[in-house]
């Protein structure tokens, strides 16, 4: 990589909604919170020519995040890319600044967005220009869901599937997130051991589906997080044909619903519901099978259906209006659990950006 010149890039990457109650793993839908990475790069200073990265961060995430470039996950995604390209290091006088509106643990693909940011930092640095099936190459090899990578890489309502690889691609893409992420950099003086696991090529297959304008997102955040490796391992190994029959007729149904103008709130409240992941993570989430259950489109008008966004906490109401009413009968059933949440009504964003400064 060239490094003469000193060259700015912003990144924008939506925050994502999966599952939207059948879908588990399969669709997503990006929305307008944005995490947004400003990068500048400056030739090496003479004085330290390997000085790390500079991260500042703001917003959602920052009293917690890792400003070590070796432990925050985006910079670390953007070295994994940089290495399976024979590039070994971050470019010297290398300083970032995250500003995230999407706040961490909640269900609305934090993590996911993360990863994106680091892809696409990891292409521009080493000047790689990936193609956007690239991309999803090498988010799937460190988020190994498709739903939330897809949809904030390419945007609007989208369903992926993972292709099925043979043996040896298999082995590929299944090495422990450790070494595809190293946590430390080198030894002094020293190279990386080891070269990078190299992702398959053409894990992952999207389409977008078609969305009503007329739907909005309302996001009924709670105040608490959960992890979404915690709220995946309160799931089943195995289901029933029942189960997996009754998602698959509504997830069929839901894809094309979403998309007619005027919506069909009948045909949509019944075709988010689910059996493969909500039941099982309501021990995690109290109040959840109550504002499912009770918020409906006969009591309250506007709504067309109602689930968990992503891993959860936060439920996903989608809705053409009435946003209020159900905004506050969800926070008041909450609160007889003692959570308090805040709500926000979100639009389908488009997918990420990357914009050189002039
Ligand atoms: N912008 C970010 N920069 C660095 N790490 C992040 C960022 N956003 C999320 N993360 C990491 O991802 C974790 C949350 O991921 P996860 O449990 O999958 O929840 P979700 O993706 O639903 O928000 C955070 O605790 C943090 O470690
Ligand atoms: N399909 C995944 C989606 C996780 O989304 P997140 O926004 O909670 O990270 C799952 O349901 O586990």
């Amino acid at each position: 990589m060239s490094q003469a010149n000193s060259r700015s890039f912003t990144i924008r990457v939506p925050a994502t909604s999966a599952n939207i109650g059948p879908g588990f793993d399969v669709v997503g839908l990006s929305l307008t919170l944005h995490l947004t990475v400003t990068v500048t790069l400056a030739p090496p200073s003479a004085s330290d020519p390997a000085r790390p990265p500079r991260i500042s961060y703001s917003g959602e995430g920052a009293d917690e995040v890792p400003l070590d470039a070796y432990k925050n996950l985006t910079t670390r995604v953007a070295l994994y890319v940089l290495r399976c390209h024979g590039i070994s290091k971050f470019p010297g006088n290398l300083t970032i600044h995250c500003a995230n509106e999407i706040p961490f643990g909640r269900g609305l693909g934090s993590s996911g967005a993360a990863v994106i940011a680091g892809v696409l930092l990891g292409s521009e640095l080493g000047q790689l220009n990936l193609p956007v099936e690239r991309m999803l190459d090498f988010a799937l090899m460190v988020e190994r869901h498709p739903d939330n990578v897809t949809a904030a890489l390419v945007g609007g309502f989208v369903g992926s599937y993972l292709r099925e690889l043979d043996a040896a691609a298999t082995e590929a893409a299944s090495v422990p997130l450790s070494e595809v992420l190293p946590e430390y950099p080198p030894d002094a003086g020293e190279e990386w051991g080891m070269d990078p696991p190299q992702p398959p090529l053409g894990i992952g297959h999207y389409v977008r589906f078609g969305w009503s304008q007329s739907i909005k997102a309302l996001a009924i955040i709670p105040r608490f997080e959960l992890s979404t490796a915690k709220a995946r391992s309160v799931l089943p190994q195995e289901y029933s044909r029942k189960d997996l029959v009754f998602n698959l007729q509504r997830l069929a149904v839901l894809t094309t619903a979403l998309a007619r103008t005027p919506p069909d709130p009948e045909l949509i409240y019944e075709a988010m519901k689910d059996r493969v992941h909500q039941p099982y993570r309501k021990t995690l989430i109290p109040g959840l099978p109550e504002v499912t259950n009770n918020i409906t489109p006969a009591t309250h008008p506007g709504l067309l259906g109602i689930c968990l966004s992503g891993a959860g906490p936060t439920i996903l109401a989608l809705a053409t209006g009435g946003f209020e009413a159900i905004a506050e009968d969800a926070r008041a059933i909450f609160q007889t659990h003692g959570i308090e949440v805040d709500w926000k009504i979100l639009e389908i964003a488009g997918g990420s950006v990357v914009e050189p400064h002039p």
